[in-house]
């Protein structure tokens, strides 16, 4: 199974679905199309042996049909091992709506996805991703219960990013102990890239412990709000891949760790929000131990989202959410230490524990 981000050209040259290249026995893929409102969505149902298969909508301009498809497929393998590594009852899914959210997202076109995750009656549940927000999983909501991460008024967790960059932040002083000895990241030097809805917490965390602070971003107003807010510096090269830096903090898209960038990464850690860093898990996950840097696996460290909307389900309040999310700071340490121990690369630890997971509930619930 090969998990590289794949150029459109070679994507279309294999069978439409099941042939794809990041197709991983995915348990089932839905299409979903609506003249009307003009929505074109893909459902990825990766895996639900752990329980329904939970994951976000992400809404973004894909180049074409292949992109978006194997972004489906990536993201709701990722889902899966998320979940499983963190301990919860859930499988793996993610969708992705074809479009551009700032132009083409109404409420009319929310609703009529939130009608075709009503239709997997259950097996499938949405939340929000890129693109989506708390006011978009309300407007799911008014058609269908198989959505998380509505708002607070609404009887759910509210926002799920403040606990995401808290749970990032736990793995990158996780990773900082493991590389440095010491988990204190005053004075190290942090280059977040992505300023958005989680870059920006983990920004305020990263201040407030006197990290040294650089942001990067493709909106220039949003550059400039978070260093008035918390006083960082922003980036003003042109090659971020090549700075002398700490820790890299990957917060704005994937697989930014790909051929072209890992020979020049200066940075000692990566730890960031983003799903899929590693272009190539294989590839650039063994480079990177190769070059000695410390990669905190995403689906690790990201976690904090998907604790907070799980409580929704599980009727858990703030106290456990916290305490769940900070536990990422244990498992975290608890993976570097193993990948060290057995020779592996952190990402094939970490994939390794879920894996473990889900088989021996497979093996329980065949019984
Ligand atoms: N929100 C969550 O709870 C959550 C949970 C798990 C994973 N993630 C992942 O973390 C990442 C960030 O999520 P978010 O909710 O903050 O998204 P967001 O859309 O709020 O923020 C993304 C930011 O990245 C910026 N950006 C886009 N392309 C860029 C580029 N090439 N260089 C620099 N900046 C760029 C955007 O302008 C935006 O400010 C995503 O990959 C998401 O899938 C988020």
């Amino acid at each position: 199974m090969i998990t590289d981000v794949i150029d459109t050209k070679t994507l279309a040259k294999v069978d439409p679905v099941f042939g794809q290249l990041s197709f991983d026995d995915h348990e089932q893929v839905v299409f979903c199309n609506d003249k009307d409102t003009g929505l074109k969505a893909i459902i990825g149902i990766h895996n639900t042996v752990l329980g329904p298969a939970l994951g976000g909508t992400r809404m973004w301009n894909y180049n074409n049909e292949w992109e978006a498809l194997n972004d489906a497929l990536r993201l709701s393998r990722g889902m899966t091992f998320k979940s499983a590594i963190t301990g919860l009852n859930l499988g793996g899914g993610k969708a992705v709506i074809i479009g551009d959210a700032k132009t083409q997202k109404t409420p009319e076109l929310m609703r009529r996805f939130g009608e075709f995750v009503h239709s997997l009656s259950g097996k499938y549940i949405t939340a929000e991703d890129v693109g989506m927000t708390t006011e978009d999983m309300d407007t799911v909501r008014d058609v269908t219960p198989y959505v998380t991460g509505i708002s607070e008024s609404k009887g759910g967790a509210g926002n799920p990013s403040p606990i995401t960059a808290y749970g990032v932040f736990m793995g990158m002083k996780a990773a900082a102990e493991f590389k440095y000895g010491s988990n204190i990241l005053e004075d190290k030097n942090v280059f977040v890239q992505g300023i958005g809805n989680v870059g920006e917490v983990l920004v305020e965390h990263l201040v407030n412990e006197g990290a040294r602070v650089t942001i990067s971003d493709i909106s220039q107003e949003r550059l400039e709000e978070v260093r008035d807010k918390y006083g960082a510096t922003i980036y003003t090269g042109n090659d971020i891949y090549s700075e002398a830096m700490d820790i890299y903090a990957p917060c704005a898209l994937g697989a930014t760790v790909n051929d072209e960038t890992i020979h020049k990464l200066q940075a000692k850690i990566i730890a960031g929000a983003a799903n899929n860093q590693l272009a190539s898990e294989d590839r650039h996950g063994a480079l990177l131990q190769e070059r000695g840097i410390v990669y905190a696996p995403d689906f690790l460290i990201n976690a904090g989202g998907i604790i907070n909307v799980y409580a929704e389900l599980e009727n858990y309040g703030r106290q456990e959410i916290v305490r769940k999310t900070e536990n990422i700071y244990n498992t975290t340490l608890e993976i570097l230490n193993d990948a060290k121990t057995n020779g592996v690369t952190t990402n094939v630890a970490a994939l390794n524990i879920a894996k473990n997971r889900i088989a021996a509930r497979k093996r329980e619930n065949a019984k």
